[in-house]
């Protein structure tokens, strides 16, 4: 799914009234209406008092179209017109006329003002500002921002909470409405999935406008969010007659004393996610645990009882992982060296093989195209520097991603793949994953599926999502407390499955 910019939102709107000959408060209209839609079938028999705020722009004018269909429908709304300027937009007029045609007078809100009462449990919807924001919410408006944010209510955000930009990180984060739901209209936007504004957006919830599909289909965008048909599309099925040589040969290399469960847990992953073969490569300490462990492994050793340290490998696998379990030492680092220069195939490097590369970083440049680098934020940090926000992460990340050629999986609740300039936004997963363990699954799977195959950027992106889903899967059956990485290996089959279910459980 794409997620457009801006300018590219404001355009397919204007497309969309040329193309299909209506007038832009038709589109109004349908955005009022996906939002009354949602909240009914939310209240079911509930009615409580709802609360709407709304700006002078097109944001409001759909919060004020939106007050008269819960009008019409028997719900009784209150309605506040936050007037923070004349320039009020054709569409809001043409609403505010509507209702008050409707009998329905709103309080128009302004410097001073008294805030309204807002009790607990009933609803606000936010429709103060869109995407036209343009600067920080400041002066009586942020008062009355931070007055919603304390309320005890529950907060529906109309397509942004207002306060959020698109395009940039927030300059005053107190000025941000904190929404419980947001429902925003046909695109999904970038901010609502980084680690710094996600928490204002809640439960986001994309609603159809019925936009020019021409215009959507043919123009680029550099973000995408990643969905369960677009995970669909990027699957390979497997041909009838498929031996085990079609789908691979993965080498796990990592380990050290005490830290041989990652290598167990990454084999596992790497078998379960469907390579061909599979062989991991440990110090010798870890040689009877994975023969026991794993027995559809192949293990080899580095001559070397508890760390790794530079070893012949005498066959040619399609993919290789490094660094889960490793330790940073001289000798593992001098290892990671000859295997980037002997790399005939992708290597994906994750845990202390990224800190090795953090700490040498002359084997940056023999890196093969391709690679794929996972790093949670601290091993990110260690390997580009500091960030003043999430954009310019970002921006840093692609570009370190452009220059070596790499796939970057940036891990979190929301894990971004970047490569080739573009972005990719994962949404399965749950906080049940943040468990000892997860992180070495997830290398295996990514693997497994270069093994198999897969372009480098489609088994970053396709991995990513699988182990997501196979982690809601676990935590759906015990909770997310109870989620061990095991259970995520053990639940990619319902992964897999859940791509081609017609009503998955997840
Ligand atoms: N295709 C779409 O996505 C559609 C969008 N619509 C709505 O239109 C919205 C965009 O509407 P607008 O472009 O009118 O913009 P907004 O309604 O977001 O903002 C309106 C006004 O606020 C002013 N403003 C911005 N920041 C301010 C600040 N900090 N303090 C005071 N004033 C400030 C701007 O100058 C502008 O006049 C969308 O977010 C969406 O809700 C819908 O009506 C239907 C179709
Ligand atoms: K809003």
């Amino acid at each position: 799914m794409k997620i457009f910019n801006k300018e590219n939102i404001y355009k397919a709107d204007k497309i969309t009234i040329k193309n299909q000959n209506i007038e832009s408060e038709v589109l109004m209209e349908r955005a009022a209406i996906q939002i009354f839609g949602w909240l009914k079938t939310q209240l079911q028999e509930n009615f409580p008092t709802i609360h709407l705020f709304c700006g002078i722009g097109n944001n409001g004018g759909d919060g004020l179209a939106l007050a008269r269909l819960l009008l019409n429908d028997g719900y009784e709304v209150e309605v506040y017109v936050v007037n923070f300027s004349d320039k009020r937009s054709d569409d809001f007029l043409l609403n505010l006329a509507r209702l008050k045609e409707n009998k329905l007078w709103p309080e128009f809100i302004g410097e001073n003002s008294d805030l309204p009462q807002l009790p607990e449990g009933d609803i606000v919807i936010d429709a103060i500002f869109g995407i036209g924001l343009n600067r920080s919410a400041a002066g009586w408006i942020k008062e009355l921002i931070q007055h919603i944010n304390t309320s005890k209510t529950y907060v529906i955000a109309v397509d942004v909470p207002s306060g959020l930009y698109l395009d940039k990180a927030p300059d005053d984060k107190e000025a941000i409405v904190k929404a419980n739901t947001t429902i925003t209209f046909q695109f999904p936007k970038l901010v609502f999935f980084l680690p710094e504004t996600a928490e204002f957006a809640g439960n986001v919830e994309i609603v159809d406008l019925g936009l020019d599909r021409e215009f959507i289909n043919t123009t680029t965008s550099e973000a995408f969010l990643i969905s369960r048909n677009d995970a669909q599309r990027l699957y390979k099925p497997r041909a009838k007659f498929a031996h085990k040589g079609d789908f691979g040969h993965c080498l796990i290399v990592g380990g050290s004393y005490g830290k041989i469960g990652s290598v167990v847990l990454a084999t596992k992953a790497a078998l379960r996610a469907g390579a061909g073969k599979v062989t991991s490569l440990v110090p010798e300490c870890g040689y009877d645990i994975l023969q026991s462990t794993v027995p559809e492994a192949m293990v080899i050793t580095a001559f070397n009882d508890n760390f790794l340290i530079p070893t012949e490998i005498n066959f040619k696998p399609q993919s290789s992982v490094f660094g889960i379990g490793a330790g940073k030492g001289k000798k593992t680092a001098k290892f990671l060296e000859q295997l980037l220069t002997d790399a005939h195939s992708p290597l994906l490097i994750d845990a202390d093989g990224i800190n090795i590369l953090a700490e040498h970083t002359d084997l940056l440049e023999l890196l093969p195209e391709k690679s794929i680098l996972t790093p949670h934020p601290g091993e990110l940090k260690r390997l580009l520097g500091d960030w003043k926000d999430d954009f310019e992460k970002l921006n840093k990340a692609k570009d370190f991603s452009k220059k070596y050629k790499v796939v970057l999986v940036i891990k979190g609740a929301f894990s971004i793949t970047i490569a080739d300039d573009n972005l990719y936004i994962n949404t399965t997963g749950n906080p049940g994953m943040a468990t000892a363990g997860s992180g070495d699954v997830l290398s295996g799977i990514i693997s497994s599926l270069v093994a198999q195959g897969y372009d480098a950027t489609i088994a970053a992106v396709f991995g990513v999502y699988l182990h997501g889903k196979a982690g809601d899967y676990a935590a759906q059956e015990n909770g997310f407390e109870f989620v061990i990485a095991e259970d995520i290996v053990n639940n990619l089959g319902n992964a897999y499955k859940s791509l081609f279910q017609q009503h998955p459980e997840n």
